[in-house]
């Protein structure tokens, strides 16, 4: 087959199941910050974490959230991650109360440079691959690490031919 990427198997996800799942994951977070249960803020991961981020700030009230932007690099094999936009200083500290909210976990290096970085945070992701599991405290839904997520900003509707096709 030529139109699939090099991936044996596809997980497609419509903006209504990530909306869905990124509302489950509000739900689950809800009253679990420190303290008194609130949390300060929420971080999205660019690009794909500003979504679930949102919906999560949307569901929990929480009004204060920012960005931080990781740049993957390979360089000798070796895939190395940077950070080029860091979230606010006065808000983060060591990351306790604040909410760090990415739509996936693969191999889990995006997250470990961020936990270096606020290793008081909690870590959220809407999906998680087994490689990366443990660096999020709290998922909503696992997929096989030979599974390739298929988000719906990278994709759209079209025709497919019928099962039976027209002579
Ligand atoms: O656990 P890892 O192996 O580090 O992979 C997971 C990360 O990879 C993807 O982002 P990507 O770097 O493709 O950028 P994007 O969010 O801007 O699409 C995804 O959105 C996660 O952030
Ligand atoms: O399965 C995936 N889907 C989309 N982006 C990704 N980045 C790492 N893994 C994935
Ligand atoms: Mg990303």
């Amino acid at each position: 087959m030529t139109d699939r990427l090099p991936h044996e198997k596809g997980f497609h996800i419509s903006w209504d199941q990530m909306h869905r799942d990124a509302r489950a994951l509000a739900w689950r977070l809800d009253g679990k910050g420190p303290d008194d249960g609130a949390w300060k803020a929420v971080v999205g991961i660019t690009r794909g974490g500003m979504v679930p981020a949102m919906i999560v700030a949307r569901e929990l009230d929480i009004r204060v959230v920012d960005t931080i932007s990781v740049k993957s690099y390979n360089h000798q094999d070796r895939a190395e991650a940077k950070v080029i936009k860091a979230p606010q200083e006065d808000i983060m500290g060591d990351g306790t109360g604040i909410l760090i909210v990415d739509d996936l976990v693969d191999t889990g290096k995006t997250l470990e440079l961020v936990r270096q970085l606020y290793p008081n945070a909690h870590f959220a992701t809407v999906y998680a691959k087994p490689l990366g599991r443990a660096m999020v405290e709290t998922f909503i839904t696992e997929v096989s690490q030979d599974t390739w997520i298929f988000f719906p900003w990278d994709m759209a509707l079209q025709y497919v031919q019928p099962y039976r096709g027209v002579e």
